[in-house]
C-alpha cells in the first residue's frame, strides 16, 4: 500500500471481483441483474461498494445494506451512489435479498474476529435460511469465519463463491471455514513480492511430482528403501493387506510384513512380493516402520520393538495408544479426529472445530509431524510448518482407506522423504486416488482406492515435465 497511490490495491481487487461476477456468475454479464451489497464498516465493505458501483454502471440494479452507515467506506459509498446504487435500511434487507440475483458479502474480511454480531449475524441468518435465490459471493472471505485458522467462532456467511485477493488464507483451506467458502477464485493484486513466508502451504501436482522419490537407473531394491509394516491382527487381517498394498505403491524397493502367521499368509496371498516374519525383531532390516493399522490390543511389545529401532516411523490407529512421551527421531503420526481427541484428552467435536490448532499442539507435544485426517487433512510439523491437503474427497470416508494411506506414507519415509513431505505427498496422492476411484466406482472401497494409486503416481510423474 505504501508503494502505490491510495486505493490502488482496492481497485485491483474490485476489478478482479467484478470480472468473476460478470464472467462466471451472472449470465447476462451484469446488465439488468439485481445486486445486493452487504457492506460492513471496513475495507471489505469498501470493496463490495466499489464492486456494486461498477456493476451498476454496467446496467445492474444495485441495493446496499450498510451495517454501520456512519462508518461506511466513504469513497466506496460515494461511488456507489453516483452510479445509481440505492441504500436500503437493514429492516428492508429481507425484501431486497428475496429478489436478488447476486449478493455481495462485504460485511467482514481479514479484519474480522470472533464471528458475526448484531445485524451482521441476522443478515447471515437470512442467507442461511435461503431467503435469496441469488448467488452469494463472499468478498475475500465468507464474513465471520476466522481468517487465520479455519475456525468458525460464531455466526458466519455460507457462500456459493469466494473471490479472494492477493494470497490464499487458512480459512479457505481448512474446514469448517473452508466449507463455507464455496468455489474459491483467486485474484492477483501484485502482493507476491512483498509477502512473508506463508504460515501454511497447499501443494499442487508439480510440487508433489518433484517430491516423489525417483528410482534412478542404478537403484536396487535396498537403495530404494525397505519399509516394515507392523499392522493387522486375527481380528483385522484386511488392515495388513491394505497397508502392505499402500506400501508397495509408495516407491519402496521392498516391503517386510511383521505379524501373526495367519495374517502373514493372507498378506502373501494378495502380495507375493512382500516378505513376512512374526515380529519386528525377526523380519529383517528396514529403513522405516509403519505401525498400527488394525493392530488391535495386546501388541504393545511389538510396537515398542519397532519404535526402539530408532528409524523413521509412521504411527497410525492402534499404534497411537503406545506412543512414547516424545519422539527423538523422524516421526509421522496419522490420527483421525477421534484418535487425536483421545491423545489430547479433549472432545472429538473440539478437534473438528479447531483442526489446525490441535494438529499443531500434538506436533509440539510429541515432537512429531501430525497428519490429522478428515474433511481437510492438515499436516503440522513441530517446527511450525503446516501443509493442507487440497485433494480430499468424501470418497475416502470408508473403512480401510486409512490403512492404505499409512502404508503409502511409510513407504515414502523409507524412500528418505522427511515426515512432512511423506505425509503431505501421501495425502495428496491418496486423495487423487479416492477421486479417481469415486469416478469409476461411485462408492469406492479402500481396495478401489488402492487400485488407483499406480495411475495417480504415473500421472503425477507426467506433471514433472509440465510443472
Ligand atoms: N490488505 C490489503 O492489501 C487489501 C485489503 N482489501 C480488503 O480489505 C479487507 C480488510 O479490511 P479491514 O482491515 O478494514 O477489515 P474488515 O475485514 O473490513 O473488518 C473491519 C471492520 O469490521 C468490524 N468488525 C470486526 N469484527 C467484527 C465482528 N465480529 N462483527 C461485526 N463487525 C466486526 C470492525 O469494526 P470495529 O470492531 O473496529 O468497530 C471494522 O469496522 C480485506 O478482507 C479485503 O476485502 C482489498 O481492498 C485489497 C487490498
Ligand atoms: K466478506
Amino acid at each position: 500500500m505504501a508503494r502505490l497511490p491510495p486505493g490502488a490495491l482496492m481497485q485491483r481487487a474490485v476489478a478482479g471481483l467484478v470480472t468473476v461476477c460478470t464472467r462466471r456468475i451472472l449470465r447476462s454479464g451484469g446488465y439488468g441483474a439485481r445486486v445486493v451489497v452487504l457492506a460492513g464498516a471496513g475495507n471489505n465493505g469498501g470493496d463490495a461498494l466499489w464492486a456494486g458501483a461498477r456493476l451498476a454502471r454496467r446496467g445492474a440494479h444495485a441495493d446496499a445494506v450498510l451495517l454501520n452507515p456512519e462508518k461506511a467506506h466513504a469513497e466506496g459509498l460515494t461511488a456507489f451512489r453516483a452510479a445509481g446504487g440505492r441504500v436500503v435500511a437493514v429492516a428492508d434487507a429481507g425484501e431486497a435479498l428475496a429478489g436478488a440475483d447476486l449478493v455481495l458479502d462485504g460485511m467482514l474480511g481479514i479484519g474480522g474476529r470472533g464471528g458475526l454480531r448484531g445485524d451482521a449475524a441476522a443478515l447471515a441468518e437470512l442467507l442461511a435460511a435461503g431467503r435469496t435465490a441469488g448467488a452469494v459471493v463472499a468478498v475475500d472471505l465468507p464474513s465471520g469465519v476466522d481468517p487465520d485458522t479455519g475456525e468458525t467462532p460464531g455466526p458466519h456467511v455460507v457462500a456459493d463463491h469466494t473471490v479472494t485477493f492477493g494470497t490464499g488464507k487458512a480459512a479457505l483451506a481448512i474446514d469448517p471455514a473452508a466449507a463455507a467458502a464455496g468455489v474459491v477464485h483467486h485474484v492477483d493484486i501484485g502482493l507476491a513480492p512483498y509477502l512473508p513466508e506463508p504460515a501454511l502451504t497447499v501443494l499442487d501436482d508439480a510440487d508433489v511430482a518433484a517430491l516423489l522419490p525417483d528410482p534412478g537407473r542404478e537403484s536396487d531394491k535396498y537403495s530404494r528403501g525397505v519399509v516394515g509394516v507392523l499392522a493387522g491382527s486375527a481380528q483385522f487381517p484386511g488392515a495388513a493387506v491394505l497397508a502392505v498394498g499402500g506400501a508397495l505403491h509408495g516407491g519402496a524397493g521392498m516391503v517386510r510384513y511383521a505379524g501373526p502367521d495367519a495374517v502373514a499368509t493372507e498378506v502373501r496371498q494378495r502380495w507375493p512380493e512382500a516378505i513376512a516374519g512374526p515380529s519386528p525383531d525377526t523380519v529383517g532390516r528396514v529403513q522405516a516402520w509403519t505401525i498400527g493399522s488394525g493392530l488391535g490390543d495386546g501388541r504393545g511389545a511389538d510396537v515398542e520393538a519397532a519404535l526402539a529401532a530408532g528409524l523413521p516411523v509412521l504411527v497410525d490407529a492402534d499404534g497411537l495408544r503406545s506412543l512414547p512421551s516424545r519422539f527423538d527421531g523422524p516421526a509421522l503420526l496419522t490420527p483421525h479426529a477421534g484418535e487425536l481427541a483421545r491423545l489430547l484428552d479433549v472432545e472429538r467435536a473440539e478437534v473438528e472445530a479447531r483442526r489446525l490448532h490441535h494438529a499443531r499442539e500434538a506436533a509440539q507435544r510429541w515432537n512429531a509431524v501430525v497428519l490429522l485426517k478428515g474433511s481437510t487433512t492438515v499436516v503440522a510439523a513441530p517446527d511450525g510448518r503446516v501443509r493442507v491437503n487440497p485433494t480430499g474427497t468424501s470418497a475416502l470416508a470408508a473403512a480401510g482407506t486409512g490403512d492404505v494411506l499409512a502404508g503409502l506414507a511409510g513407504s515414502l519415509l523409507a524412500g528418505r522423504l522427511s515426515p512432512l513431505d511423506a505425509g503431505s505427498v501421501a495425502a495428496y496422492a491418496h486423495g487423487l486416488a479416492g477421486r479417481r476411484a469415486a469416478a469409476s466406482a461411485g462408492y469406492p472401497s479402500a481396495g478401489d482406492v488402492l487400485a488407483e494409486l499406480p495411475a495417480v503416481v504415473r500421472s503425477l510423474r507426467g506433471a514433472v515435465g509440465a510443472g
